[in-house]
């Protein structure tokens, strides 16, 4: 087994879940779609690539590493055009390697075609199978290159026609951007697990993103979101939209309003600020605790604690100060990775701490890493009582849709109870919000959302003996 080294030019290296941003029409694409990366770095911090063109030439460039690592402002002024598609990734199939990078773009029969997927494919190992029998030939190991293969059979007749059919026979979760030579694809899978929006520039140029903050920051308009099962297809003549599949339950993932999604994003229409903030103001009607103060484990917790704080009356600390220069630690690649990140990355304000009753409001606890270790260190420097509240119900089950958690034995509250998980951490109390609060607090309908990770109801049956290297790994 190869043992884990720290290597502090790459350890700092955050990793999270994959984003996407797409430019049409506006000749500085590649430069737009570098910002729009940069707002979603949150969303992948392995690596970052975009594929940019002018519907003659096209040209990539992609890394492993955080977007400002990857491009400079030589790299962007290579890749010209008014066309451009970018990705950072977060891998869920496939290792985190430079082959595994997006956009991941081939040629076929002398045209250009590119993918940049956010989501996970649950029946990638079948339809891989499938491929390779009729003697397709994989670059890489992740779902999404399956999306391309199956385009490839199907494009003689005609884009539309083409994600018609291929996609007919991808079960899961991708909120993705197609990209040809001269034009730009938008495609939301049928339960819309992951967000995807659709942004106006100044210029009458479009864009397409992830998450609204995208938009923010190349002061782009918010036009709406793209809808579940729908494809927009964007060319000179300007988006038209498509609905090529029936209608399914719609299966919006409420771990991106708990977790994933940056506050200042609307995702599924509603604001994840506030929504966090809700999430704290029912845990302080479901959970009733005396102490000194209320504080988070920042960065995700922070929004929750204030709605907690406010709605308590207890006043609110920062008893914990993050390391800016280290990024989300859950989605480390390895345990060691994970530990070494989150003692870095959260540290005890001594002087605040020293005798006090505390409550921790902390927005999940997936493998218990986070907990273990920092309530060590409070306990270190004194605390006397220390509470904790999770803004979601336990996360017991694993994802089949695009988090990085696909092996329940990796959850603790999977192998854990409630209170195991308590003596666990070294708490003096722990609650989770309950499910009803929890959906409560984003104002829509109970059926909008997939809850899979809490209450183990799949919206799409997963194939269970899926994990991150079910489609081949280096072995080492
Ligand atoms: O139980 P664990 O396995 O430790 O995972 C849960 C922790 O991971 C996340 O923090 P992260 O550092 O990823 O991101 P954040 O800075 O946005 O809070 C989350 O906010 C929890 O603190
Ligand atoms: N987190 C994601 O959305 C990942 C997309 C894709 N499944 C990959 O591993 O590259
Ligand atoms: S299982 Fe959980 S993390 Fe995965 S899509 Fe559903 S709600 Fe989101």
């Amino acid at each position: 087994m190869q043992q884990y080294i720290p290597d502090f030019n790459s350890w700092g290296k955050p990793k999270h879940e994959c984003g996407i941003c797409g430019i049409f029409g506006h000749e500085d694409a590649a430069k737009l779609t570098y910002f729009g990366l940069y707002a979603l770095q949150h969303r992948g911090q392995e690596s970052a690539g975009i594929v940019a063109g002018n519907g003659e030439r096209i040209a990539i460039h992609k890394d492993m590493g955080l977007v400002p690592e990857v491009f400079s402002e030589r790299i962007l002024q290579r890749l010209s055009g008014h066309l451009a598609v970018g990705h950072v990734r977060y891998s869920t199939t496939g290792e985190s390697n430079i082959i595994n990078t997006q956009p991941f773009m081939v040629t076929h029969k002398g045209e250009p075609l590119v993918v940049a997927h956010n989501g996970n494919l649950v029946n990638s190992i079948d339809l891989r199978r499938h491929l390779e029998a009729k003697g397709s030939i994989f670059q890489t190991t992740m779902d999404s290159e399956i999306v391309l293969h199956l385009l490839a059979r199907t494009m003689e007749m005609g884009i539309e026609r083409a994600i018609k059919e291929s996609f007919a026979c991808i079960r899961g979760a991708y909120s993705l951007l197609l990209m040809t030579r001269d034009t730009m694809i938008a495609v939301r899978d049928p339960n819309g697990f992951r967000p995807l929006c659709l942004g106006r520039l100044d210029n009458g140029g479009w864009v397409v993103a992830s998450e609204t903050c995208a938009l923010d920051l190349i002061e782009a308009r918010y036009e709406r979101d793209i809808e579940p099962g729908e494809v927009v297809v964007i060319d000179k003549d300007g988006p038209r939209s498509i609905f090529p599949w029936p209608p399914h339950r719609k299966s919006f993932c409420i771990f991106e309003h708990v977790y994933f999604a940056r506050p200042d994003s609307d995702v599924f229409g509603i604001n994840v600020y506030q929504t966090r903030k809700r999430m704290g103001e029912i845990l302080a009607r479901e959970a009733k605790i005396e102490a000194d103060f209320v504080m988070p484990f920042p960065d995700s917790g922070n929004y929750a604690a204030i709605g907690y704080s406010q709605a308590s009356g207890i006043p609110l600390e920062m008893g914990m100060i993050r390391n800016h220069y280290v990024g989300r630690t859950f989605i480390q690649p390895t345990q060691s990775m994970r530990d070494f990140s989150v003692r870095v990355k959260l540290n005890p304000v001594r002087h605040l701490l020293k005798d006090k009753r505390v409550i921790i409001v902390e927005d999940s606890i997936i493998r218990g890493t986070t907990g273990r270790s920092r309530i060590r260190s409070l306990r270190n420097v004194g605390a006397r009582e220390i509470h904790m509240l999770v803004s979601c119900p336990p996360t017991a089950h694993a994802c089949y849709y695009g988090i990085d958690f696909p092996s329940s034995s990796e959850l603790i509250a999977a192998t854990h109870s409630i209170e195991g998980i308590r003596d666990y951490l070294g708490l003096d109390s722990l609650s989770y919000l309950s499910l009803d609060g929890m959906v409560e607090a984003t104002g829509l309908d109970r059926n909008s959302f997939c809850l899979a990770c809490f209450d183990g109801k799949y919206p799409i049956s997963p194939d269970k003996s899926f994990n991150k290297d079910a489609l081949g790994g280096c072995g080492c």
